[in-house]
């Protein structure tokens, strides 16, 4: 099988937005667990294999402002934005490791350069849409979402200046089961979608896609999926950190993923907050590696 989607392979070590280090291991680990060998088994032997990286090697808990290693994260996400923009120019599907969730914010400064209507399925415990004022931690990894919105301190078009902000309604958030009380309110007011732990048990994982993808698909010109991997249950997924009990199982992991290779809709994708250091067997890097083959159409028969 081969197929004629050239990807970039974006590897994005740093782990400066989170409160511990570890998330600027994962792009290597993943890889050296054989990424490269799976994405070819599945056809894609067209890669380019891209690297940012953070020259800032300390946690967010050892910052002191409302946004802890602001610029370390803004300087991170800079490089990102131009590769993602690279990327799309050329024609290829960014494919994007992390690293902590604040490189969301550099995905998106370059996608949305190209994208001027980008849908986002966010797939996460958290929904990461505090602001440098609301933000309980000042931990970055806990912002991407104000920023792209265009709510936080820190603007999009600080980051990339050809870059637009998200529409609310273009996005629909997977899994959430850990909000802080500012958190839930700016949801509520802007009126974003987020089908939390709650409606994932009442409705179904199908249901909960079908709508999804409807969503994303309506009036956007493409849709990023970033999927930060503590979304999935700790007991899956324990190399992560800020696990919250209670997540998306295995299949319902899969299930998601095979959904959204099958619409068809999907333009670009990250995979973030694997932290090798805090992984059990490398159990949460090899369940990387079989989620990113399910968004890319691996099939289980
Ligand atoms: N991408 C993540 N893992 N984010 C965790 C955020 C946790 C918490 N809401 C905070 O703002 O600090
Ligand atoms: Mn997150
Ligand atoms: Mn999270």
């Amino acid at each position: 099988m081969t197929n004629n989607i050239a990807l970039s392979l974006v590897s994005v070590k740093s782990g400066v937005g989170a409160g511990r280090l570890g998330a600027e291991l994962g792009p290597d680990n993943i890889i050296q667990a054989g990424l490269i060998r799976r994405l070819n088994q599945l056809g894609y032997t067209n890669i380019d294999d891209l690297q940012v990286s953070s020259s800032l090697q300390q946690a967010a808990s050892q910052g002191t402002s409302k946004a802890k290693n602001r610029e370390g994260v803004i300087d991170v996400c800079r490089q990102l934005s131009e590769q993602v923009d690279e990327s799309i120019t050329k024609g290829n599907f960014p494919l994007i490791l992390g690293g902590d969730h604040s490189i969301a914010m550099g995905s998106i400064a370059g996608l949305t350069k190209h994208y001027k209507n980008l849908g986002v399925i966010w797939f996460d415990a958290h929904t990461d849409i505090n602001t440098e004022e609301s933000s309980p931690t000042g931990n970055m990894h806990g912002m991407p979402l104000a920023v792209a919105l265009g709510r936080a301190e820190l603007k999009i078009a600080d980051i990339n200046k050809d870059a637009c902000e998200l529409k609310p309604e273009n996005i629909v958030i997977i899994g959430a089961r850990d909000l802080d009380q500012a958190e839930k309110e700016i949801i509520r007011s802007l009126g974003i979608t987020c089908f939390t732990m709650h409606e994932i048990d009442r409705m179904g994982m199908g249901k909960v896609m079908e709508e999804a993808l409807r969503i994303v698909q309506n009036g956007t010109d493409g849709v990023h999926l970033s999927f930060d991997l503590d979304s999935v249950d700790p007991q899956e997924a324990p190399g992560t950190g800020t696990p919250v009990p209670g997540g998306v199982s295995y299949r319902e992991a899969h299930f998601a993923l095979e959904l959204m290779y099958e619409s068809g809709l999907i333009t670009s994708a990250e995979f973030v907050e694997v932290n090798p250091t805090l992984d059990i067997n490398n159990k949460t890097t090899r369940l990387t590696i079989e989620l990113i083959s399910s968004l890319l159409g691996k099939r289980i028969l």
